[in-house]
């Protein structure tokens, strides 16, 4: 089976976040189960400079009034296709915000005309290639199976998965007439509140829409997780889908990790302090054997990290240490950056984003934190496991799927990976803190749940075979 997917990033050659991370392993998944993906990703500066040997394959004369250039390219295992468009993708910020973290002011083209040239690929724009079926992430992409909807060449069957329903790609509906989309479309897809929605034009018209665990899923039913689409997710109840992700085991892989200084299996535990004693010395903490706990993330009212100021003192008081990489709103930088000027030694920070340093968290912490008020399936928590830290983490969505609570059932039955706590506020966040601290301090039951957390099969082996079906029956749908 031939799979176009289309997406805003793509690990390892741009990433903001977790849909990269998907968007990069899933093709590689899938092609065991005879699944040919290529993907189409917009032609940033990074990929620009990291792909070797482009060779151009198409020219649009006109997406949007658009010219743009079609590169096929290979990076490592992956199939690409890339869109050059300079005057669109050349940008010296990142792939949606300026230097001073604004959206660009022309999102809207930029992502329409990516969706586009994916709706004229599947189309047959390209000599000798027709998708089976296109896979579409995000609403960054959720134009592509809208244009297929309205044009005049057959339909290919279409999945829209939703990785954060929190961005909708909601723009002004005055845009509407540059989009090259026939009037009735305003309505029957993209209207929503006076505005334009891309996320729900998609939802609209894909053949069916997944999102990226079960839990979530059933939470985006509500009003308290739908972001105002539940009722329209509702409507597509019998098409929806929640696929908990998997991830690369071969990049997350602590026995064979060349970022890290020290290397380590379930039966050779005890070299993770290798990777500590690294870690404490880049964030400049204590090398005391109080638990270590780290925070990798954006840092935003979503992931619930507003809370951890106000648990610093309790965590500190305990004899934990923090580590914090993470970079978002200012109000939150602002108030961890104090915390930690406050407990030098206990609490460090590193401002920003840096993927390498982020295996050495996971290698050398004792726990992540995850307080996220919501969470489709979350990624940071499946490293944990896989590098015997251990998640402590709301209990809501994907963190919900994957991770098994230390309660006193999971601990005797010695099935237990972590900590869950509920409702998210910050005396729940405390007391969760008191008890993982407890459970650290029983250092046979500790490396118990260490190891039962690296035993578990965080792969996309079976999730991988789970949307090959998926593909299977949207195809033979569209027959
Ligand atoms: N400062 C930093 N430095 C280095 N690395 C950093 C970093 N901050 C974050 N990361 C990395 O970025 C990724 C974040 O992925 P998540 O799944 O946790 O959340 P995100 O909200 O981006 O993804 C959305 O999409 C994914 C994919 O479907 C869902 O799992 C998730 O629930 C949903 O919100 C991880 O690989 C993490 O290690």
């Amino acid at each position: 089976m031939k799979v176009l997917s289309v997406a805003s990033e793509l690990y390892p050659l741009i990433k903001t976040g977790g849909l990269a991370d998907v968007a990069g392993a899933l093709p590689l998944a899938l092609a065991a189960h005879g699944v040919e993906t290529r993907t189409l990703i917009p032609g940033y500066p990074a990929v620009m400079k990291a792909v070797k040997a482009p060779k151009k394959i198409h020219e649009f004369g006109s997406l949007l009034d658009e010219r743009a250039t079609l590169l096929s390219a290979r990076h490592e295992g992956l199939d690409l296709l890339i869109l050059d468009c300079p005057q669109l993708y050349e940008r010296s910020g990142g792939p949606y915000l300026d230097t001073h973290g604004r959206d660009y002011p022309d999102n809207w083209k930029r992502f329409a005309v990516l969706s586009k040239a994916g709706a004229e690929i599947a189309a047959g724009a390209l000599a000798g290639y027709k998708p089976d079926l296109v896979h579409v992430h995000d609403w960054q992409s959720a134009l592509v199976p809208v244009y297929m909807r309205y044009a005049e060449t057959a339909e290919v069957p279409g999945l829209l998965t939703i990785h954060n329903i929190a961005f909708q790609g909601q723009f002004a509906a005055s845009l509407f007439p540059y989009l090259e989309l026939p009037g009735h479309a305003f309505y029957e897809a993209l209207e929503y509140y006076g505005t334009l929605s891309y996320l729900k034009s998609g939802i609209v018209t894909s053949y069916a829409v997944s999102t990226v665990s079960p839990s979530y899923a059933d939470e985006i039913l509500t009003p308290e997780f739908g972001m105002g689409l539940e009722g329209l997710i509702a409507s597509r109840g019998a098409d929806l889908y929640g696929i908990v992700n998997g991830i690369d085991a071969d990049v997350w892989n602590p026995a064979t990790d060349t970022l890290l200084p020290a290397g380590y299996s379930a039966a050779t535990l005890k070299k993770r302090a290798g990777n500590r004693a690294a870690l404490v010395e880049r964030f400049g903490l204590d090398a005391d054997d109080g638990p270590i706990f780290c925070v990798i993330s954006r840092l935003t009212w979503q992931k619930g990290l507003d809370l951890l100021p106000a648990v610093i003192d309790e965590l500190v008081a305990l004899g934990g240490k923090l580590a914090i990489l993470g970079s978002g709103d200012s109000d939150i930088e602002a108030a961890l950056q104090g915390a930690a000027a406050h407990n030098r030694g206990r609490v460090g920070m590193v401002l920003g984003y840096d993927e390498k340093l982020s295996h050495l968290m996971q290698a050398g912490s004792d726990v992540i934190l995850v307080p996220s008020r919501f969470e489709p399936c979350g990624l940071t928590q499946l490293y944990a496991l896989r590098y015997g830290c251990i998640p402590l983490v709301a209990r809501t969505g994907g963190l919900a799927d994957t991770i098994i609570d230390a309660n006193e059932a999971a601990l005797a039955a010695g099935v237990a990976t972590g900590v869950q706590f509920s409702p998210v506020t910050a005396d729940a966040l405390r007391r969760a803190i008191r008890r993982t601290i407890r459970l650290y301090r029983d250092q046979r039951l500790w490396s118990q749940m260490q190891k039962q957390g690296m035993k578990s099969d965080v792969s996309w082996n079976r999730s991988g075979v789970t949307y090959a079906e998926l593909y299977q029956r949207l195809v033979s749908k569209g027959q």
